[in-house]
């Protein structure tokens, strides 16, 4: 069964490529891009309506992964969550949101509760779809947010987020330190058993 992941996140398809000792196939390549309408309450739903509408398209010959992600800051109960990849969309009227829009609008947000630091943590739902059955896997990372962004590696919140143990953002620390730590890293050794032993079958 050919292994495909349903995501459009550039960022998030990279890491999976670093991390995933199997081949690993972007939906785009085989459908073509478009969006798919996010309408869970949780990480763990929409992961799934992502890799369940991959899937239905595929059929029965693949295996179908996705990833849910976010950050939650709990001085704003919790916030941006669910909704991390369309923070600043409101604010926006006539194009589509970037993770620029949003990082400045989450450290902007930081600002104006006066702070300077506060905890934060990004959770990852990794679904898991085939003919087999579903799966869902969670992972998380704990630190904190930042009133400034500090470095370009990574990709979204990480100039604003440092991670526990660490004095430097995860815009700054080598992509090696983000595998090892972050919450799509500790997901992904929870699915990977799983996805071996779907492939084997
Ligand atoms: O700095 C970050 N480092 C990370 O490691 C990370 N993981 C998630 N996020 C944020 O949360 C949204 C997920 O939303 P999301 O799961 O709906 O993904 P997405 O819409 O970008 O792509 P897709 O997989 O849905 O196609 C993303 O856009 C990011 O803003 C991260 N930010
Ligand atoms: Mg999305």
């Amino acid at each position: 069964m050919k292994l495909v992941l349903a995501t459009g996140n550039k960022g998030k398809l990279r890491e999976f490529k670093q991390m995933c000792e199997v081949e690993i196939t972007p939906f785009s390549e085989l459908l073509g891009e478009f969006d798919i309408e996010e309408t869970g309450k949780t990480f763990a739903e929409n992961a799934l309506i992502k890799a369940r509408t991959i899937y239905e398209k595929l059929g029965d010959d693949y295996l179908v992964i996705s990833d849910d992600s976010g950050i939650s800051l709990p001085i704003l109960d919790g916030a941006p969550g669910i909704y991390s990849a369309r923070y600043a969309q409101e604010d926006i009227k006539d194009r589509a949101v970037t993770d620029k829009d949003n990082l400045y609008k989450l450290i902007n947000a930081v600002k104006a509760k006066g702070l300077k630091r506060t905890p934060a943590y990004y959770t990852a739902a990794i679904a898991i779809v085939s003919k087999y059955g579903e799966y869902v896997v969670h992972g998380w990372m704990h630190g904190d947010v930042i009133d400034e962004a500090r470095g370009d590696k990574g990709f979204g919140y990480d100039p604003m987020f440092i991670p526990d143990g660490f004095d430097k953002t995860l815009g700054e620390l080598d992509d090696e330190i983000k595998k090892k730590i972050s919450h799509r890293g500790q997901a992904l050794e929870l699915a990977k058993p799983i996805i071996k032993m779907l492939k084997d079958k």
